[in-house]
């Protein structure tokens, strides 16, 4: 059934009339995680919660390498979760799920109505390592709680996803409440180094069950950002609708070694020093205009001055100043190009020799708008130097995009979740900058969404894999309450689903 709701927006903005398609949306008013704490559409952050999730902040389930984790505190953190969700783990008859390569978890929830379509809901139970120790506020495996935040290695990449997850699922089995619509969770084990122990065999076996497609998937990703785009005020969600790609390169410079006392000219270390300055210097060009940007830009519409209407609504014109604006920070910076990182540099034997080799490693995250074979083309030609030998480790192509208009039932189902914890937030379309583990599921759905409901403010974007990870109390329970709503708001008949998985994949 259609219905029609509106929903308010502060500030100068229009209203905006959404159309939701169920009853049980239209039935609830737009609430924020501060409702009334009685509320069965709400789930509160009691005392139990929130040390569940410190918890879990303790197991260090680090992943440093494929093939290299911590895989003891992995299976750890996996044995905690079963034991502390009974009702996911042991009474409800609508779960059935299993452990994947003894350290991924894989569960299916059975709905009652299986004329729709399940969809999947993604995270990751391993994270980064831990650097800069001395400079945390707070130890990184403590969950400690200070000022009103939570401060640990996986506060937002990825275990607030998780337990979130798992929080949502777990309180509604326990209410009795019976999901409509089938689901998936996955919980890979290797994302953090792009493995193919995790995410990769939890689609193996679901292809192996014969599960062919899903309606929808939602993974970790983009975020709520506020204050983060310059002169856009207010809250706003940004849902990647697709994922940059990625490419490795592997740059060499080998020459004859020999005593430093009658050094050549130059060396394999200044060759390819220069070599990667030149690349730092000339960035690959600002695609704006070009992709997925210019629908974000122009959703943020209704957040924006008369002034600054005038220039997304003429990107063609502005597309110069805009970029260069939008170029002063690394966060904004990351969605109108391929962005170019040194990251390792090796070189040199002793002192007194001359070094017979100098390597480096460059992380590109290619714009959807460009290939691979553009961004390695463009780097040799900067390079321009033949002595300096360019290989590719490994690549990904950017994902393809997936639908985010009126009549996407994924991407509906995900702003309707969105406004119902932060009612005065615009969602918008985006490009996920960094990468997940949705590579591989591509093929079951043309509809994947990367977001993580993460309230981000300036400084925070820097703490994904940095220093002082954390998240507020507050956030955490707007997290458990997103993943609620959107397992309810999932529950509807919707559209009859447009797009099929994608054929080339
Ligand atoms: C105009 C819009 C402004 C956008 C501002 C962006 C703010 C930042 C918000 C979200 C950033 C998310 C990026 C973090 C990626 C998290 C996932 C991750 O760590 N993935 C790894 C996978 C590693 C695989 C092994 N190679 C990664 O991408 O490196
Ligand atoms: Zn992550
Ligand atoms: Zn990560």
């Amino acid at each position: 059934m259609l219905r029609m709701v509106r929903l308010t927006l502060t500030e100068d903005v229009e209203a905006v009339v959404l159309i939701v398609r169920t009853v049980h949306l239209s039935q609830r008013p737009a609430q924020t995680s501060q409702c009334r704490q009685t509320d069965s559409d709400f789930i509160p952050l009691n005392e139990e919660r929130l040390q569940r999730f410190q918890k879990a902040l303790g197991f260090e389930s680090v992943s440093r390498d494929s093939g290299d984790s911590n895989t003891d505190e992995i299976f750890k953190f996996g044995e905690f979760i079963i034991a502390s969700f009974p009702h996911i783990h042991r009474h409800s008859p609508l779960v059935t799920w299993e452990r994947v390569n003894n350290l991924s978890l894989l569960y299916h929830i059975q709905g009652n109505d299986p004329s729709l379509k399940p969809y999947l809901l993604m995270a990751h139970i391993d994270v980064v390592p831990v650097t800069n120790l001395d400079q945390w506020d707070a130890p990184p495996f403590s969950g400690e709680v200070k000022d009103g935040f939570i401060y640990g290695r996986g506060t937002i990449d990825d275990k607030n996803n998780v337990m979130g997850i798992l929080e949502a699922t777990e309180f509604m089995l326990s209410s009795n409440i019976k999901p409509k619509r089938s689901f998936y969770i996955s919980f890979g084990h290797d994302e953090e180094t792009r493995g193919n122990a995790g995410a990769s065999q939890v689609a193996n076996l679901l292809r192996q069950k014969g599960v062919k497609e899903v309606e929808f998937i939602v993974d970790e990703g983009m975020t709520v950002l506020e204050g983060i785009i310059d002169g856009v005020a207010g809250p706003v969600a940004s849902v990647g609708v697709t994922e940059k790609g990625i490419v490795l390169l592997n740059l060499s410079v080998e020459l004859p070694p020999g005593h430093s006392s009658m050094p050549p000219r130059e060396t394999a270390i200044g060759i390819l020093a220069r070599a990667v300055l030149r690349l730092e210097e000339n960035p690959h060009p600002s695609m704006l205009g070009a992709g997925v940007e210019t629908d974000m830009f122009e959703s943020l519409v209704p957040k924006m001055s008369y002034l600054q209407r005038v220039v997304i609504s003429n990107i063609w014109l502005f597309r110069y100043p805009l970029s260069w604006l939008l170029s002063r920070k690394p966060s904004t910076n990351a969605v109108i190009r391929t962005v170019t990182a040194v990251t390792i540099f090796n070189s040199g034997v002793k002192f007194n020799m001359i070094p017979p080799l100098a390597e480096a490693k460059v992380n590109h995250r290619v714009h959807p708008s460009q290939t691979i074979q553009e961004v390695v083309d463009y780097d040799r030609a900067v390079i321009n130097d033949p002595r300096v030998k360019i290989e590719v480790v490994y690549s990904m192509e950017p994902h393809p995009v997936a639908g985010h208009g009126e009549s996407d039932f994924g991407y509906q189902v995900l702003r309707t979740s969105v406004r119902q914890i932060w009612p005065e937030a615009v969602v918008v379309p985006a490009i996920m900058v960094g990468n997940t583990d949705t590579f591989n599921f591509l093929n079951f759905s043309t509809n994947v969404y990367r977001f993580s409901p993460t309230h981000m403010f300036p400084g925070d974007p820097e703490r994904f894999h940095g220093i002082n990870e954390r998240m507020s109390v507050k956030n955490y329970e707007q997290v458990i309450n997103f993943f609620y709503h959107l397992i309810r708001n999932a529950d509807q008949a919707g559209l009859s689903p447009v797009h099929s998985a994608h054929p080339d994949l």
